[in-house]
């Protein structure tokens, strides 16, 4: 469709965008791979960086075993050299060791079933799943069975987001200092006991946890109910919590509904698959306190702000900006919905009731989202740190943080002044 010159198109969430990124790939093809655009230059970031964000998104008790055996073998295509951003697109490719294992399932025609007779792995997949993709992406896309839609339904595509993620990482780390933290807070109804947040110093002790929880209270019987779910064919959902440590005051706005922080933050935890609610905060309890038992006070202080907080129920957000506290926000997982003790389903070739298939699945995947999460976090945040300070390469947005810090400062003092 043509429009006139200067027609007012509608604008997506993501033309407002100052950095872009996407992915492709399937679970079972021969790579993922991700693009991002939109990072200034001088970033330093590794292949060996990557790597170990991609690890970190492999751990945690419960997970598949396709976890110990598939490697992720990842190359910088493009937009890094010498170990720096060069401010355009940044392309990585993270190949699948497993893929000569699945180059014949993923060539074959589902329908031939000559071919199929010669491949073990290979039957078609009409028993959809209930709570996967299976049946409203077979029906959307007019397949007549799962495969193409669960190879690109599955987290492991989230692999491609975390590598680039790690550039919206180590850009925030190098730009404001920004640490971001993760932990598992509930896991198959078993709830983390510990009152304190972790702080990035404890992020080493949280990833050798088994459960990537905080404090070992609840552990044990975390570990158990995921035994216990095994034991029974069952799978678990659970609750993870991402903190994000020294942001300044002012990133997101209040004036639009798509520059809204904690909008932003809301859509991108829900785009990890199997996130079905997102907290910003004390969002949930708070609904039920009083105001006088849900806000955060405001005292007088010599920091970035010269205010502090008594409490930090709001999670670092107010507005729909950051308003200096440590951004805290939680993502609600459910359950693993390939149970190997599986659920009923319609066979869509025969249209009879069956069971729905089930080859192996996580148990839990709540401690690899954990890792996600603040992948999504820190791509949200890389954005609208960029969209607040500006810059094409990190000594020039550095420059404009100091502007905006010093401002903060002067507007500060002339009230003490006073
Ligand atoms: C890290 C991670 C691992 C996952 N592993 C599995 C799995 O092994 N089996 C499964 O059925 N779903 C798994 N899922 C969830 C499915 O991908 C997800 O439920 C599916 O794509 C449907 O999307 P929805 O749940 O968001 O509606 C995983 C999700 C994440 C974040
Ligand atoms: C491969 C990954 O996660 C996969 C995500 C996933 C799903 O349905 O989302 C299903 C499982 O794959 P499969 O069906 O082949 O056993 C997980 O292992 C990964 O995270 O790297």
């Amino acid at each position: 469709m043509t429009h006139p010159v200067g027609f007012p198109q509608g604008r997506a969430w993501q033309d407002l965008s100052v950095l872009r990124w996407m992915t492709a790939g399937e679970s079972h093809g021969p790579a993922l791979v991700a693009v991002l655009e939109g990072m200034v230059a001088g970033v330093e970031v590794t292949s060996t960086e990557i790597a170990t964000q991609l690890e970190r998104r492999k751990l945690g008790f419960g997970r598949s075993p396709r976890m110990n055996f598939e490697a992720d073998e990842l190359e910088i295509i493009g937009g890094v050299r010498h170990g720096r951003t060069q401010g355009g697109p940044i392309a990585v490719r993270i190949g699948n060791t497993e893929w000569p294992k699945w180059e014949q399932v993923m060539a074959a025609d589902p329908v031939d079933e000559d071919v199929l007779a010669g491949l073990a792995r290979n039957e078609p997949l009409t028993r959809p799943r209930p709570g996967h993709a299976d049946i409203a992406g077979m029906q959307k896309y007019g397949f007549d069975e799962a495969r193409p839609v669960l190879e690109r339904a599955s987290a492991r595509e989230t692999a491609a987001r975390v590598a680039v993620g790690t550039v919206a990482r180590q850009f925030l780390r190098q730009l404001l200092g920004v640490e971001i933290v993760s932990h598992v807070v509930s896991l198959g109804g078993v709830d983390a006991t510990g009152e304190t947040l972790p702080g990035p110093d404890d992020l080493a002790a949280i990833d050798e946890n088994p459960v990537r929880a905080f404090g070992d209270d609840a552990t044990e019987r975390m570990m158990a109910e995921v035994d216990a779910a095994k034991k029974d064919g069952d799978t678990l959902g659970g609750v993870v919590e991402v903190i994000a440590y020294n942001l300044p005051p002012g990133i997101g706005s209040h004036v639009h509904w798509d520059r809204k922080l904690d909008a932003r933050l809301a859509g991108a935890l829900m785009s990890v698959q199997a996130v079905k609610g997102v907290e910003i905060g004390e969002g949930f309890a708070n609904a039920h306190r009083r105001g006088s038992a849900a806000h955060d006070e405001i005292y007088p202080d010599q920091g970035v702000n010269w205010v502090r907080r008594a409490s930090n129920r709001a999670g670092g957000l107010e507005g729909g900006i950051t308003n200096g506290e440590p951004l805290i926000v939680r993502a609600a997982k459910k359950p693993i919905s390939s149970l190997p003790r599986a659920l009923a389903t319609v066979d869509m070739e025969t249209g009879e009731p069956a069971q729905a298939m089930h080859q192996r699945s996580d148990i839990t995947a709540v401690p690899r989202a954990a890792v996600v999460a603040e992948t999504m976090v820190a791509l949200v945040l890389a954005e609208a740190a960029l969209e607040k300070f500006g810059g094409d390469s990190l000594p020039e947005t550095r420059r404009n943080v100091e502007g905006y810090l010093a401002s903060l400062r002067e507007r500060a003092e002339k009230r003490q002044v006073r």
